[in-house]
């Protein structure tokens, strides 16, 4: 029975020593109420019927989106998700499925990290999480053949699916560049199960992590294009004590590898000092980032500074900015951004 639920109170904020100003507060989750287990629904419509009776009973629906394997970040998506609905009881929907038509045949999806039991002792944990929806699939897979190529990129979804799955949504313009030009099936991929997941669990409220500030933007486009009526919340980037931002990823990391990677955070931190004392061009910024993750060991995929909500790069900051970095270190590609204004 979905509970309504207090705030979690945030636990004072342990700074990272590199990042002071923009670390994220970590929750103490002992202030909340007792550790409950959520309630585990694996099929589409028992969790649009539970969605549905929650909101009946007056409850503010929110919806944390993810791929599990769950660490602080997440949870301080869930802290975000309690919050808004502050004034009213909330009911909380953690999902947990690891979407296979935003990942390209050539990535990652056969590696990517899972451990269910324990994604739910941590989301048991808040006390605040009242269901868990992981699907086993949320696709419609087809018996013959795929019929005329598509053209174009395809996702993993789609080397299996067959005849099924054919519809795609698509944000033409923040879909590209940056991870849009690394990942070219991704953010349709994104924008896809997203939608898809709205349409099952009907939430009020949805949270995204803006560490993985793209596809943050590409969500918040989306719904306003597609008059979705859900309130759309970007939390700020979680990071280890060292300033490492978290990613389920990071557990492939060796420990060299995880030590050359504290310079995508060094050289982001860096860079915002560097702006807010006036060096806000643009090209040697980017250059700067570029050596120094690369002399560390790193393979870089892109360093670019963008407007932080149309994304379209600038030469000169002047304005709130986003400097977005991905690279590979050893086979694990990590992102990484840091948010400027330099008139705030
Ligand atoms: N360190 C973090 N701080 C804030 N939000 C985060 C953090 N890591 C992930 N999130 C958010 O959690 C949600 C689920 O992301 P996901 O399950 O892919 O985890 P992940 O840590 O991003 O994994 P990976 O990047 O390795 O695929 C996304 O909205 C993402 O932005
Ligand atoms: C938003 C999301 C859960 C969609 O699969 C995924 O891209 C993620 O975990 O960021
Ligand atoms: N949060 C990142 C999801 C992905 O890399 O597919």
């Amino acid at each position: 029975m979905a509970m309504a639920v207090g705030v979690a109170r945030l636990a004072p904020v342990s700074p990272c020593p590199l990042l002071s100003d923009s670390s994220s507060p970590l929750i103490d989750w002992t202030t909340m109420a007792a550790p409950r287990e959520p309630e585990v629904i694996r099929d589409k419509a028992a969790m649009r019927a539970w969605s549905r009776r929650r909101r009946a009973e007056g409850k503010t629906v929110a919806v944390v989106p993810t791929m599990g394997y769950l660490h602080q970040g997440h949870l301080s998506l869930i802290s975000a998700a309690a919050a808004a609905a502050s004034a009213d009881p909330v009911a909380i929907v953690v999902t947990i499925y690891v979407n296979p038509s935003q990942f390209a045949p050539s990535e990652d999806l056969a590696t990517y990290p899972s451990d269910f039991a324990g994604d739910l002792r941590k989301l048991a944990s808040t006390g605040v999480v009242d269901a868990v929806f992981n699907p086993p699939d949320l696709y419609v897979r087809g018996a013959g053949r795929r019929g005329a190529a598509s053209g174009g990129a395809i996702s993993c979804l789609e080397e299996a699916a067959g005849d099924g799955h054919e519809t795609w949504v698509r944000v033409e313009r923040l879909e590209k560049g940056m991870c849009g030009a690394s990942r070219p099936v991704f953010f349709r991929g994104v924008a896809t199960i997203v939608s898809k997941l709205f349409n099952i669990i009907e939430p009020d409220v949805a949270v995204f992590g803006k560490k993985d500030y793209q596809q943050w933007r590409v969500i918040c486009r989306m719904v306003r294009d597609l008059d979705f009526a859900i309130e759309i919340i970007g939390s700020e980037i979680v990071r280890e004590a060292d300033g490492l931002a978290m990613s389920s990823r990071n557990v492939h990391l060796s420990r060299e590898e995880r030590e050359k990677a504290l310079s995508i955070s060094r050289s982001l931190v860096d860079a915002r000092t560097g702006a807010l004392k006036g060096n806000t061009d643009c090209k040697q910024i980017k250059n700067k980032i570029v050596q120094t993750l690369t002399e560390t060991g790193g393979q870089v995929d892109y360093v670019e500074i963008v407007e932080q909500e149309s994304l379209v790069p600038v030469e000169q900051i002047d304005g709130p900015v986003v400097i977005c970095v991905a690279a590979w270190f050893g086979k694990v590609r990590l992102i990484d951004n840091i948010e400027i204004d330099t008139r705030s």
